[in-house]
């Protein structure tokens, strides 16, 4: 079995309170890009694979039918576009990648295929691509959509996507770039093509207007793990970024495997980095105080607007005092998500219990920052948990760590003492073997 590969997961690093804790920068606040430069630095010091950066545009606004409290409290918002932002992070590093998430839903293929061979170029072939398809109400109505496309429409809408930006990126290879001064001829046009695109969602002629990047593509990853988008992605997947608990992250492996070989592609060659929340001190009593600072900033109304955002349901219209069971009906009633926070509360407590609104918002505080699955200890305790994870998995992958701490201190710790401390046990794949990200994160 190959080792681990990391990367950090850092599209929430200020927000839900983390800007207010110590350790984020006094002076030089989100979205300082040096905060950001400082991170790349630290991590690519450590041999941590990637960046990277999920993305949405909407501010939530389901809590009271208002986006009042998540401004307030800065639930979720502010997001940068973080293209930028990764130019400055490639400026001053050399070896680690960066993973940049466009939604398939709302932007057009040309435009994401652009900017990303853009990118390419410019942080040397260290890029990669999360495509996602958006699920937010608050996504849509800032790309003229009055209502939320349907699941399946999404997807097919992303599998068109993705064929147009990878045709778009084949159709100027590299071996069409003759740039000889002695005769003055730059390609040689034969060998670059329109692609003439005619489909459901797009119509594209073709050939990209660019040079072809040190990829030639980005490294192409993808998160959604509904069969729908399993199948969807396994055309074109390099790379999984997953979630979920042992038996979950078993079922995403098995489920990928299947819709891969079905799609003709070799299985053994796409892992998963599993999404991994975790504070790590130099002792397991400092990093359970570190939890605890998290978990002592909260608010109910921060509260309300990130579970009534992530759900798709109005918390406010709770009554005071209700069961478990009585939530779920509720939550199904209005259309919300009845798997992930719901689901969960309902299975640890059992349909009868009673709730107040303040016990199941500080549920929700614990939920919204990650506390209630955490990896919290010393960085022998943590990478403990994680060999034994990777290895009942069966490898073929590894971890995109996320922390609830401040940023940069977070992802800091997690630099410096977790990674070297599974790099001295042998457990990571050696850092940086090749030129691009795709080789570096190869399985
Ligand atoms: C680990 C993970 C990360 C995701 N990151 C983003 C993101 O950054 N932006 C976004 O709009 N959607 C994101 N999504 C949502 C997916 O693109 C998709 O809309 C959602 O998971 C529903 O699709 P599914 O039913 O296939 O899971 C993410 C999903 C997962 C599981």
């Amino acid at each position: 079995m190959s080792g681990m590969h990391t990367a950090f997961d850092l599209s929430f690093a200020h927000t839900e309170g983390r800007w207010a804790l110590p350790g984020s920068w006094v002076g030089a606040p989100f979205p300082d890009v040096r905060i950001y430069q400082e991170i790349a630095r630290t991590a690519e010091r450590a041999g941590v694979g990637m960046l990277f950066f999920g993305d949405g545009s909407g501010i939530p606004d389901t809590w009271r039918g208002s986006m009042d409290a998540a401004l307030e409290w800065g639930i979720q918002w502010p997001r940068q576009d973080m293209g930028p932002m990764v130019a400055s992070m490639a400026a001053v590093t050399s070896r680690i990648g960066f993973g940049l998430t466009y939604s398939s839903t709302y932007h057009h293929p040309f435009t994401v295929a652009r900017l990303l061979n853009s990118l390419d170029h410019v942080t040397g072939g260290r890029i990669a691509f999360n495509v996602v398809a958006s699920a937010r109400g608050a996504d849509a109505a800032n790309y003229g959509f009055a209502e939320r496309m349907d699941h399946d429409e999404r997807y097919d809408r992303l599998g068109e996507f993705m064929r147009v930006c990878r045709a778009l990126w084949a159709s100027v290879p590299a071996e069409a770039i003759i740039a000889d001064r002695a005769t003055g001829r730059f390609a040689d046009p034969a060998l670059i093509h329109p692609i003439d695109h005619v489909g459901t969602h797009f119509r594209v002629k073709g050939p990209l207007s660019s040079m072809p990047s040190p990829q030639g593509s980005p490294l192409l990853v993808q998160a959604g793990n509904s069969p729908k988008g399993i199948e969807t992605s396994a055309e074109f997947v390099e790379l999984v970024f997953g979630f979920g608990g042992l038996e979950g992250k078993r079922r995403h492996r098995a489920a990928l495997d299947a819709a891969l070989e079905r799609a003709g592609r070799d299985a053994s060659t796409v892992g998963i980095l599993w999404a991994t929340q975790a504070i790590v001190a130099r002792t397991s009593r400092e990093a359970a105080e570190l939890r605890d600072e998290v978990a002592a900033f909260w608010d109910p109304e921060a509260v309300g607007a990130f579970l009534s955002h992530n759900v798709g349901f109005d918390f406010a219209t709770l009554p005071f005092r209700f069961t478990a069971g009585e939530l779920v009906e509720a939550v199904r009633a209005g259309q919300g998500a009845q798997g992930g926070f719901v689901g969960a509360l309902v299975a640890e407590l059992g349909s009868d219990a009673v709730l107040t609104r303040d016990e199941l918002f500080e549920h929700g505080w614990r939920h919204a920052t990650g506390l209630d699955h955490t990896l919290c200890g010393s960085a022998e305790q943590v990478a403990d948990l994680l060999e034994e994870d990777f290895a009942a998995i069966g490898g073929r992958g590894g971890y995109m760590f996320s922390s609830p701490l401040a940023a940069p201190r977070g992802f800091a710790d997690l630099s410096e003492l977790l990674v070297p401390e599974l790099r001295r046990r042998g457990a990571l794949a050696p850092a940086y073997p090749g030129r691009t990200l795709r080789e570096n994160l190869a399985v």
